[in-house]
């Protein structure tokens, strides 16, 4: 049958990935020094979407390796969105710029799915109109954007690392809301408390149309990001299937910097304590489907 998206285990003694069968973990070796490590997002039989910024235009494909679950794959090639460019602000005064921070790394051999691995909907495609309930070719990429991202604060979950009592690191689920009400406008606000951007005036210079925003205390306190779930997914659950909406690509604060990954065991909820101004910014899935229509053609995704 058509392999169904957006798919996972629900049952509480499932195993981690199979209730994240789509989770991958990409590692970049670099010469002296050690490794780089990013999330990512298995969205087809050869494709992981996730962050342009976890690579260097010096790094080859043979010091990539991507695993989903135990699994490893060697990487055939990185493809970064043609708009990205860390540099592009330097000369005034911005050293790192994240707009179009996106990228598909085409993995070998081909993916053969699983419990433990299972590609997540993208949003405007077949399989995502299917994931939502919606009659396909009827139900339009508008409608999926009015679904997935009404206006309002909108829940959403993303994936970071944890210890487990094994002592070895596992993922732990985080809910955090969107700010697609008047609260954008403050949640972008705070971009100016991070480090490069204490001189920026006009903050939609680095924040642009590009980003979802999550993160800080209101309504509720949102969990951050760490440095390490650059490239993980932002996801929408709805009822037992889940779409990618987000790229996770920066935050204001590192809250796992020097820091010990918190315990996986939920009951041993340690709540790290961040600041307000804590936020995360996650490229909209929504602006950037030109580029992800041409790059998975072949994949057989159907988009709308
Ligand atoms: C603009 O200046 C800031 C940009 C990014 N920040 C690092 C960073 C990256 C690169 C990626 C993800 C997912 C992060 N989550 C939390 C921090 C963080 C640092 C501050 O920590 C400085």
């Amino acid at each position: 049958t058509l392999s169904m998206c957006g798919l996972a285990k629900e049952h509480s003694s499932a195993e981690q990935q199979e209730k994240n069968p789509w989770h991958a973990s990409i590692s970049i070796r670099r010469e002296g020094k050690g490794f780089e490590h990013c999330k990512g997002a298995l969205v087809s039989e050869y494709f992981i979407l996730t962050a342009a910024h976890c690579f260097t235009i010096d790094d080859k494909a043979e010091q990539i390796t991507v695993k989903i679950g135990r699994q490893g794959f060697n990487v055939v090639a990185v493809h970064s969105h043609p708009q990205y460019q860390i540099g592009k602000l330097r000369d005034q005064g911005i050293p790192e710029f994240y707009d179009y921070d996106v990228a598909l790394v085409k993995i070998q051999p081909k993916v053969k799915f699983s419990s433990v691995a299972r590609p997540i909907c993208l949003p405007c495609t077949a399989g995502a109109s299917r994931a939502l309930r919606k009659p396909h070719p009827q139900t339009t990429c508008k409608d999926h954007e009015e679904i997935l991202l009404p206006a309002g604060n909108i829940l959403s979950l993303f994936v970071t690392d944890c210890i487990n009592n094994g002592g070895n690191s596992g993922m732990r689920r985080q809910t955090v809301r969107i700010k697609n009400s008047e609260q954008k406008v403050a949640c972008e606000e705070d971009a100016k408390k991070a480090k490069h951007y204490v001189n920026v005036t006009n903050i939609s210079d680095v924040v642009t149309d590009r980003f979802l925003c999550t993160g800080g205390i209101h309504p509720e306190v949102d969990p951050n990001t760490c440095k390490g779930d650059s490239g993980g997914p932002l996801i929408i659950q709805n009822r037992l299937r889940y779409v990618q909406v987000g790229v996770i690509s920066w935050g204001v604060v590192d809250v796992c910097k020097n820091k010990r990954l918190p315990s996986c065991d939920k009951n041993k909820h340690v709540p790290v304590q961040s600041p307000s101004y804590a936020r995360d910014f996650h490229i909209n899935v929504f602006k950037v489907l030109p580029w992800l229509k041409e790059q998975l053609s072949m994949e057989g995704l159907d988009f709308l």
